[in-house]
């Protein structure tokens, strides 16, 4: 049986740029870019476990709005299902601590980087949200 991996990702906009997260090296998929997040623990909702990975991960507070997409990809390693959030940043900096980099791009630059591919489906939906905008 394929391993499921339920995942959260956030989207964090900021004056029209999105914040972009590299893995590390040394990570499963790594060097590819992510929005920044992790696995649902148990007893969480997703929301308080994305809320959560941003706390552990760039030291920020967000607070999770609406869904941005839910994407389905099998990996080798199991069935990565990736829910994604709109998020708003209420801390002013973010400090990757757990990342390779982060950056912030505009809705241009955003298919410049190499995605994780679970992410592609998301990546497209704020392309159209932002050039809405
Ligand atoms: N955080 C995050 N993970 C993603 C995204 N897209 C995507 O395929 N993933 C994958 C990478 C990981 O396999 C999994 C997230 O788990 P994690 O952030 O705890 O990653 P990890 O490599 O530290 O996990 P592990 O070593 O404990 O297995 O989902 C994304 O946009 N954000």
């Amino acid at each position: 049986m394929v391993k499921r991996i339920e995942v959260v990702g956030a989207v964090i906009v900021r004056d029209g740029l999105v914040l972009c997260a590299q893995r590390g090296p040394d990570a499963k998929l790594p060097g590819l870019w992510e929005f920044p997040g992790g696995k649902v623990e148990s007893g969480e909702s997703p929301r308080e476990a994305l809320e959560r990975e941003i706390r552990e991960e760039l030291g920020a507070e967000v607070k999770a709005g609406d869904q941005v997409e839910v994407t389905v990809h099998e990996y080798a390693f199991g069935e990565v299902h990736l829910t994604t959030f709109y998020c708003d940043l209420l801390s002013d900096t973010v400090t990757a601590t757990e990342h390779e980099a982060v950056t912030w791009l505009p809705r241009s630059d955003l298919l410049q980087l190499e995605w994780a591919p679970a992410d592609i489906p998301a990546v497209r939906a704020v392309m159209e949200r932002l050039s809405a905008a």
